[in-house]
């Protein structure tokens, strides 16, 4: 009876009312008493909020990676629990995403993703925080891309640098679609290896779905080194007026 309250009391559902971050217990002391109570899931929920966005109205829900200690965060639109669900897993990129960088194509990305899923009426977005420079941090990235403009190509510069070309890892994602009730996805990528990953880890991946940018002068080097190097579907480089 007692063991019987100790698992009801670590459900999700709970977990989540007990993190509440006006809850004065921390994470450490709510980990703390999930291993005293054997339980030890990878990510779990700590808050939902509404979130409002000029794309559309969005939950924000929010999760706790204990095995890395890292901060994690799906945005969903609609009703997510079920098949066929319109998905981006989406590597955080600061100076792409935060600051429209046109090295990459990661804020045009996000924001297509986040437009396509509203309006297919519903879907998810995992930002995953960790995956920065396809997981080599910010300051990798940095040394790679200075590399990239004396030559190297982004692979290249990765190897330069004696850092693993790339380390990311999917299981908090795949984790995270499945406390959300996503059975499986339709994948918004141009990465085959990201929906290998995705499978991997127990999300069935129904379709891979295009994400195309246009490329900008400034980008079509990285981006042909990504499909010729990294297997990336992006067959709209063929011919690209204007851009060599
Ligand atoms: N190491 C390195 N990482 C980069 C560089 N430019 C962008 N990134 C990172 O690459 C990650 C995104 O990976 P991509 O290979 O662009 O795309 P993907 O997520 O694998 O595939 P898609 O789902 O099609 O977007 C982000 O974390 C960026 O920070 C670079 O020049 N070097
Ligand atoms: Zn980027």
């Amino acid at each position: 009876m007692v063991s019987e309250f100790c698992r009801s009391f670590t459900r999700a559902g709970t977990i989540a009312a007990m993190m509440d971050p006006e809850d004065s217990a921390g994470p450490d002391l709510r980990v703390a008493i999930n291993d005293a109570f054997g339980q030890r899931p990878g990510v779990e929920q700590v808050v939902t909020v509404r979130l409002p966005t000029t794309y559309g109205e969005f939950l924000a829900v929010g999760y706790l990676d204990r095995r890395s200690g890292i901060e994690q965060v799906a945005l969903v639109h609609g009703d997510v629990v079920g098949e066929s669900v319109l998905t981006r897993v989406h590597s955080e990129c600061l100076t792409g995403d935060a600051f429209a960088s046109t090295h990459c194509e990661c804020g045009d990305q996000l924001s297509e993703a986040l437009r396509a899923i509203v309006a297919e009426g519903r879907g998810v977005l995992v930002y995953l925080q960790g995956h920065e420079g396809r997981g080599i941090g910010l300051l990798g990235k940095l040394r790679a891309m200075k590399l990239q403009e004396g030559g190297l190509d982004t692979v290249e510069a990765n190897i330069a640098l004696g850092l693993p070309v790339d380390a990311r890892d999917y299981g908090a994602a795949a984790e995270i679609l499945q406390d959300l009730g996503v059975r499986s996805v339709r994948l918004l990528s141009n990465n085959p290896r990201k929906r290998e990953a995705l499978l991997r880890h127990g999300i069935p991946v129904e379709e891979q779905v295009p994400l195309l940018m246009p490329p900008r002068a400034e980008n079509i080097r990285y981006l042909r080194a990504k499909r010729e190097r990294l297997d990336h579907d992006l067959p709209h480089l063929d011919s690209v007026p204007g851009l060599s």
